[in-house]
């Protein structure tokens, strides 16, 4: 409870509107006869999702309240990367703030998906600095996921190495599929489902501890229209709530919906030329 109040505090609710969340939360937990984890999964993620959802009620002519400084998660500065004989980036340089949407754009072979490689610190850039906070998620294009494994195996496993308990894992994992429109089956393996549900699942591992960053590659991918509108008012909410997200996609109606856009191109041959 003291986690929960502290996140609400530092993101701004007033102190009226807190008592009157912890009470309801308070009165909800007593009812249920539930641990409060169990529930809500982490406090802090649980108090960012109410402090969201109360911003986007309160009628657009009342002030919202300030929100406090934001901090830079990620700042990129000068990134070249060669892969094998190829130049693939050069000189790239970003800075994204908590609560800010990134888009990553470009033609394909651009180097989108290794510019993320780079900021999950899976791949170490030619030259150039890359400076990110601790708590952030990664969701790739492809290969997220252990296709033997079941979904509650998925969660337990990324919930304990992010030192939460396997219940805990597994009660937050499935909030954030039913989010997205899917009502976990927490036994069946992950090779089992479908592309989109797979996509699913590997979005809310990446969420599961409510990151201050996001790092998600062409998230949309094998997701229906209505997935792909819930996955929106997701980033919306989380955004609201203070997380930073950097996408990579193909869809310029995405373009719209964020607050910076990235275009990488493929590197000509002057550039390769000059990283040789
Ligand atoms: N494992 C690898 N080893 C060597 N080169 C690679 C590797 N993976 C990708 N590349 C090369 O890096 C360049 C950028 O690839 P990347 O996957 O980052 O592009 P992308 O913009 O994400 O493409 P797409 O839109 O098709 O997903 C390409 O020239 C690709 O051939």
């Amino acid at each position: 409870m003291r986690s929960f109040t502290t996140e609400l505090t530092s993101l701004g609710v007033t102190a009226q509107q807190r008592e009157q969340l912890e009470t309801d939360t308070r009165l909800e937990v007593e009812a249920a006869d539930l641990p409060p984890a169990e529930m809500y999964g982490p406090a802090a993620l649980y108090a960012r999702e109410l402090a969201a959802a109360l911003r986007s009620s309160e009628p657009a002519r009342q002030p919202l309240p300030p929100m406090p400084p934001q901090e830079v998660v990620l700042r990129l500065t000068d990134i070249c990367l060669r892969r094998g004989r190829r130049a693939v980036l050069d000189q790239v340089s970003l800075e994204l703030r908590r609560g800010e949407v990134l888009a990553v754009v470009g033609t394909n072979g651009a180097g989108k998906s290794s510019l993320l490689q780079v900021c999950a610190g899976i791949l170490r850039p030619t030259s150039g600095q890359v400076e990110r906070c601790q708590s952030f998620g990664y969701a790739p294009q492809r290969d997220a996921l252990a296709p033997l494994l079941t979904v509650d195996e998925h969660l337990s496993l990324f919930g304990c190495a992010r030192g939460a308990t396997g219940s805990r894992a597994r009660a937050t994992g499935y909030r954030l599929l039913s989010t997205l429109g899917w009502n976990a089956r927490g036994a069946q393996t992950v090779g089992t489902l479908s592309g989109g549900t797979q996509q699913k699942v590997s979005l809310s591992l990446a969420q599961l501890d409510a990151p201050h960053l996001l790092l998600l590659d062409e998230p949309y991918q094998g997701l229906d229209s209505t997935a792909y509108e819930d996955l929106w008012e997701l980033i919306r909410t989380w955004s609201r709530a203070g997380t930073a997200i950097l996408l990579v996609t193909h869809l310029l109606r995405d373009v719209d919906r964020v607050d910076q856009v990235i275009e990488l191109a493929a590197l000509d041959e002057r550039t390769q030329e000059a990283h040789r």
